[in-house]
């Protein structure tokens, strides 16, 4: 069993819709935590280089506070509980571990994200598409509303990752 990790973000008051609601500077220090490590910048998380290459080509350039909590320990494979606001990048942050720990070489289903709408599951798609747009991942949403048919033949071909919505 892993060790697990609670990356919570307790800042709401000083909350503002800066930079797509996130607000860099005044959510540090404001966090409820059992993993200390702060890791500011991507590229010190020792990510892959083709992650970190997707992760940029995103627009996004620094570390969300949730961000810099939350990567390093889901990418060393600890159990990570993610509390904060809407909009403060947890999406990104569990994306990033999951595709850290992807192994491209291997075309079998190795992560699931559960959701709880088809319309967040088709959103952490999008997400997990982006930022792995350098490696060599497939992605692929099985939600309601769609031919099931194709669905199979996606997940036949082969998948690395999958978001099965509310169906
Ligand atoms: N480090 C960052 N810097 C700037 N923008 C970012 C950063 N991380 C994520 N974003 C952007 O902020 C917006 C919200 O991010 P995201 O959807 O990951 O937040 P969330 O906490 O998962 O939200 P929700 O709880 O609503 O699902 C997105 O447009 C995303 O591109």
């Amino acid at each position: 069993m892993a060790k697990s990790s609670e990356t919570s973000n307790s800042d709401s008051h000083q909350h503002d819709s800066n930079m797509n609601g996130l607000d860099l500077e005044k959510q540090e220090g404001e966090f409820l935590t059992t993993y200390d490590e702060i890791c500011d910048t991507f590229d010190d998380m020792g990510l892959k280089e083709n992650l970190l290459r997707g992760i940029y080509a995103y627009g996004i350039e620094k570390p969300s506070a949730i961000q810099q909590k939350g990567i390093v320990p889901f990418c060393k494979g600890l159990d990570v509980i993610q509390q904060a606001q809407s909009g403060t990048g947890k999406t990104a942050t569990f994306c990033s571990g999951i595709l850290q720990q992807l192994n491209e070489e291997l075309t079998q289903c190795q992560a699931l994200v559960l959701a709880p709408t088809r319309e967040l599951a088709q959103q952490i798609e999008k997400v997990m598409r982006a930022l792995g747009d350098h490696l060599n991942v497939k992605v692929h949403s099985c939600v309601g509303g769609t031919v099931v048919r194709e669905d199979q033949r996606i997940l036949s071909a082969g998948v690395h990752a999958g978001t099965p919505g509310c169906f």
